[in-house]
């Protein structure tokens, strides 16, 4: 099964269109270990929530060779649940850097399911990722338009637009109704969801910025495709702190999410 497939089936079977997003950040525990512990407690406890989940690399390189052990343990764990993974390490780079990235995070023994990339260096280089994806019945995750304020530093001017255009072009040959090829579009743009979905038909949209960066459930049903599939929507910090530490709180915060964004598809 596709990476899209299985996260419509889970989507459905589930009735969740949340991403639980996993970043463990060491100032907010007394050490490792305790970091350890919760990151797999709040996974464990939040995944009947969950229509995927996304571990933000950056957060576990930044704990050195245990931070990649706990990466690893984190994705097994997710693996046994059929949890699909996202990795969130938004890799991009000239082509034949890209195909070394590609083998790192989508095949292999450490890959996710599915991979963010970033297309600042040209179309040609999301290629290696696009077809590494394929090849493992993957995905990857384009960035579109990004949740932060300064994205239009960059990414104003049309260039979402056009990246939008090749997310489509690429998807465009396959046969499946839901591509391999997704695309990254901040739940902090919900004026743009519409014009966004209908640029991108078959793509699987990763909504980032629900609850800490101001994006709202509410605003978000132009997102999602007929039947309430085609996206997810992804809180890190709002779940796992939702009240520092504490794992209740990251379950009610979990569910609270994945009701709100039910009540509007
Ligand atoms: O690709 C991403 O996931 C991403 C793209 C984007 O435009 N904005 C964005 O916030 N993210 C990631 O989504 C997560 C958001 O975290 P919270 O703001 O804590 O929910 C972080 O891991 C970000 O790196």
């Amino acid at each position: 099964m596709t990476f899209a497939a299985r996260l419509t089936e889970r989507t459905l079977r589930l009735n969740t269109r949340l991403c639980v997003g996993l970043d463990p950040r060491a100032d907010a525990y007394a050490d490792f270990a305790a970091l350890r512990a919760h990151t797999l407690a709040v996974l464990d406890a939040t995944h009947a929530y969950a229509a995927c989940m996304k571990p933000q690399l950056a957060f576990f390189e930044a704990l050195g060779l245990p931070g990649l052990q706990l990466l690893e343990e984190v994705c097994a764990a997710a693996r046994a649940l059929d949890l699909p993974i996202i990795l969130d390490a938004k890799r991009g780079d000239i082509g034949s850097t890209a195909e070394a990235y590609a083998r790192a995070w989508l095949s292999g023994g450490h890959a996710g399911d599915a991979l963010t990339v970033n297309p600042f260096l040209g179309f040609g280089t999301l290629l290696p990722f696009v077809t590494a994806a394929r090849a493992n019945g993957g995905a990857v995750f384009v960035l579109v338009k990004t949740s932060n304020p300064d994205q239009a530093d960059v990414q104003g001017g049309g260039v979402s637009e056009r990246v939008a255009d090749e997310v489509a072009r690429l998807s465009a040959p396959e046969a499946e109704a839901l591509s391999s090829v997704g695309a990254v579009v901040g739940a902090t743009h919900p004026q743009e969801l519409a014009a966004f979905r209908a640029r991108m038909p078959k793509a699987v949209l990763l909504l980032p910025g629900l609850g800490a960066q101001g994006g709202r459930a509410e605003d978000l049903a132009a997102a999602f495709l007929p039947g309430g599939v085609g996206a997810v929507v992804n809180a890190s910090r709002g779940v796992q702190y939702a009240a520092g530490v504490d794992v209740d709180a990251a379950v009610e915060a979990a569910r609270g999410f994945r009701d709100a964004l039910n009540a509007v598809v």
